[in-house]
């Protein structure tokens, strides 16, 4: 499987580093905006190919990881095969869209998000899509190993984007506002940042394994009396649910 991506970005970096842990890193090829040191110092890592211009020939997959504004002009200047898919992770970049540029080709638009680049992803990708049952088979086959593909119909593509592609950017928040504390109390820093981030990583855990609502596994931590519930009570207080609301409300509409 020869894949590319085009943009080596955040996110670009981010399938980069996902895609050579699960393939050999000769056969990912990656166009860059320029090949400036901090791609190459990522190929000194990874081992992946570099190309100097768009010419994306002889490949099965074409990751697009550009900014949306550049998506279309940067389409144009570049060369694919009749054959080759592509998985287009531009925001707002309809299938339609990529289709007059490459009439010919399968097209795929996901929302994928950061933690693709720990095989850990959550990608939003839409149902009925601009690609063959096959194409869309081998999309879905590439992005199950950067992580769980919610594969939705194109109405629901935007909220789950918008959950799981911009909802690290939240969590982190969160983790930070935990460490500091933790930091506030005492701890060192970067015990304090291990102890947030695992607990997170542990109760996303709990939830997909047990498959139990979340509001029920608060009830499971929440002893009478205990100290949990006063925390519960504190968040309330200061508006953390509805925060949470707003500010998915506020991103979502564009992915
Ligand atoms: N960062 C994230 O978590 C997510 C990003 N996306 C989408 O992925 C796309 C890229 O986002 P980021 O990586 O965050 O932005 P970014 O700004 O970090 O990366 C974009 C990269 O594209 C490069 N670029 C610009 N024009 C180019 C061209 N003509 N040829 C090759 N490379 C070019 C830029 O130099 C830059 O390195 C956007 O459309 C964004 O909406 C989607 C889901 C999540
Ligand atoms: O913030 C953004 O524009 C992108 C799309 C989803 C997450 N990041």
């Amino acid at each position: 499987m020869k894949i590319g991506i085009l943009g080596a970005g955040h996110m670009g970096t981010a399938i980069i580093r996902g895609l050579t842990n699960r393939y050999q890193s000769n056969d990912i090829f990656v166009k860059g905006h320029h090949v400036n040191d901090t791609l190459k110092s990522l190929q000194q890592e990874l081992g992946f190919q570099i190309l100097t211009n768009n010419d994306f020939s002889g490949l099965d997959v074409l990751f697009v990881t550009t900014p949306a504004s550049a998506t279309l002009t940067s389409l144009k200047d570049t060369q694919i095969d009749e054959q080759t898919l592509l998985i287009s992770a531009a925001q707002g970049i309809t299938p339609e869209q990529i289709k007059t540029i490459f009439p010919k080709n399968s097209v795929v638009c996901i929302v994928p998000n950061i933690p693709v680049a720990v095989n850990a992803g959550c990608i939003a990708m839409t149902k009925a899509s601009a690609a063959t049952p096959e194409d869309q088979q081998t999309a879905n086959q590439i992005l199950k190993n950067l992580g769980t593909v919610i594969a939705v119909p194109a109405d629901n593509v935007g909220i789950v984007g918008t959950v799981a592609g911009c909802g690290p950017a939240f969590v982190d928040i969160f983790m930070s506002a935990l460490a500091d504390a933790a930091v506030q109390n005492g701890l060192d820093r970067q015990t304090a940042t291990k102890v947030a981030a695992s607990m997170v990583y542990g109760s996303g855990k709990l939830a997909l394994q047990t498959g139990t609502a979340p509001d029920a596994l608060k009830d499971q931590v929440t002893s009478p009396g205990g100290s949990t519930i006063k925390g519960v009570v504190g968040l309330d207080e200061k508006g953390f649910r509805a925060a949470i609301n707003y500010a998915v409300n506020q991103a979502n509409g564009t992915n």
